[in-house]
């Protein structure tokens, strides 16, 4: 089969991360008979200085029109600094999201066994999590009214929900729940906020359609501090926006990096995949950034083309990779390998691995070589 596939690589780490996810969709085309289309587009400070504009006409034109789309991260300390500026990188991701529908952002979150060590919290605490959160994405305070004061001393940010948003994003975590371990968490902060309160009586009336999932609420700051005291209680996560962007970055610390989270964004007519963490601009241009998260995320792409096997064969060559300790420096300090490094060995994995000779192993354990 062809698919067309949009790429914004993005600022920062993003373009060494895409080229490493791109890798592992390439060498899936060869053993599966595929063929990927990659058309890249630009989005975020590298579009701003190229056109003035975080998110250029083409660049969503281009979305629109392609089956699915990969996305690496963006943003630039120099917006980072200036809260002045009126023109920000992240404007442009929240557009694309918004002008695509994108309202569901599934983040799964898992303790790796092979990594169970790298993380800072106990062994006995976070092994066996397997967690998914369902972060809603196109609402919120994050697309609410957004004002200053004349005299600059009073800022403003509107937070609103509708039951139809609240209702279609709670649908996909149900099912989700239903195929998974049959239990739902919302979380939301009802004891203070209007929009909160709607979460809860819309989730509560939805209940009795999926009698089979085991539904119930925390107030985040709880579930801030239970993820990292008993992450195993959970299942499936179902929060509002500005919960679920915070609380996916702590989760990340169960599975021991942020450089191992993928995401998908989806709608009703398109979907896009991205590595939940930023442009990490301190590592831009080193290559020396985990690329899981964004490799992770074309496997997530193939899922929704309906390509499992093909998803397979990246998850597994994932999984060897860390099996093999052949990873970045965040996971791997005392034997880095780079970027593109773990970008190969996926590939080949991807294209060999019934190939049980062990030099394919040594070819690339013995490359090690760092930064
Ligand atoms: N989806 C996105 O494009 C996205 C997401 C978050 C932040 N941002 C933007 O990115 C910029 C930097 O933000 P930040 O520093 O808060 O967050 P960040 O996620 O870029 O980095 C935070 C820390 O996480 C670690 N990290 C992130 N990605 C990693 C990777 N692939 N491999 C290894 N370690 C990794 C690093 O230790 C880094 O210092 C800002 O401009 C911000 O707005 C963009
Ligand atoms: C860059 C920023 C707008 C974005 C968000 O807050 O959604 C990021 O943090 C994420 O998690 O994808
Ligand atoms: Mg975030």
């Amino acid at each position: 089969m062809k698919y067309n596939i949009a790429v914004i690589p993005g600022d920062g780490i993003g373009p060494e991360v895409t080229a490493q996810a791109k890798k592992a969709l390439m060498a899936v085309a060869n053993v599966y008979n595929h063929s990927f289309s990659f058309k890249e587009a630009l989005m975020g400070a590298c579009a701003i200085d190229a056109t003035g504009a975080p998110l250029p006409d083409e660049t969503l034109s281009l979305c629109k029109k392609s089956d699915a789309i990969l996305f690496g991260a963006i943003g630039h300390p120099k917006y980072d600094n200036d809260p002045k500026a009126k023109v920000r990188p992240e404007q442009g991701l929240l557009k694309l999201r918004k002008d695509l529908g994108l309202f569901c952002n599934v983040r799964p979150i898992k303790a790796y066994e092979q990594l169970i060590g790298n993380s800072p919290l106990k062994k006995e605490i976070i092994s066996g999590t397997d967690i998914v959160i369902y972060r809603e994405l196109t609402g919120g305070i994050y697309f609410g009214i957004k004002e200053l004061s004349d005299d600059k001393t009073i800022a403003f940010d509107g937070c609103s929900y509708s039951v139809e948003e609240i209702e279609r994003i709670a649908h996909l975590a149900f099912k989700e729940a239903q195929n998974r371990r049959k239990k739902l968490t919302l979380v939301d902060k009802a004891n203070v906020l209007e929009t909160s309160r709607l979460w809860r009586k819309t989730i509560t009336a939805m209940a009795n359609q999926y009698p089979d999932v085991q539904l119930d609420f925390l107030f985040v700051d709880n579930a801030a501090m239970q993820l990292i005291l008993n992450p195993k209680q959970f299942d499936v996560i179902l929060t509002e926006n500005l919960f679920g962007d915070i609380l996916s970055d702590e989760a990340s610390v169960i599975g021991g990096s942020i450089g191992l989270l993928a995401s998908a964004s989806v709608g009703k007519k398109t979907a896009l995949f991205e590595p939940i963490h930023g442009s990490y601009p301190q590592a831009a241009g080193k290559n020396c950034a985990n690329p899981l998260a964004a490799i992770l995320s074309a496997a997530l792409l193939l899922q929704h083309l309906g390509l499992h096997k093909e998803a397979n064969a990246i998850t597994n060559a994932v999984e060897k990779s860390l099996e093999l300790e052949i990873s970045t420096e965040d996971l791997n300090p005392e034997r880095a390998f780079t970027t593109s490094k773990v970008g190969d060995f996926i590939a080949d994995y991807i294209e060999n691995q019934q190939d049980s000779n062990m030099n394919f192993m040594n070819i690339h354990m013995g490359q090690s070589t760092i930064i």
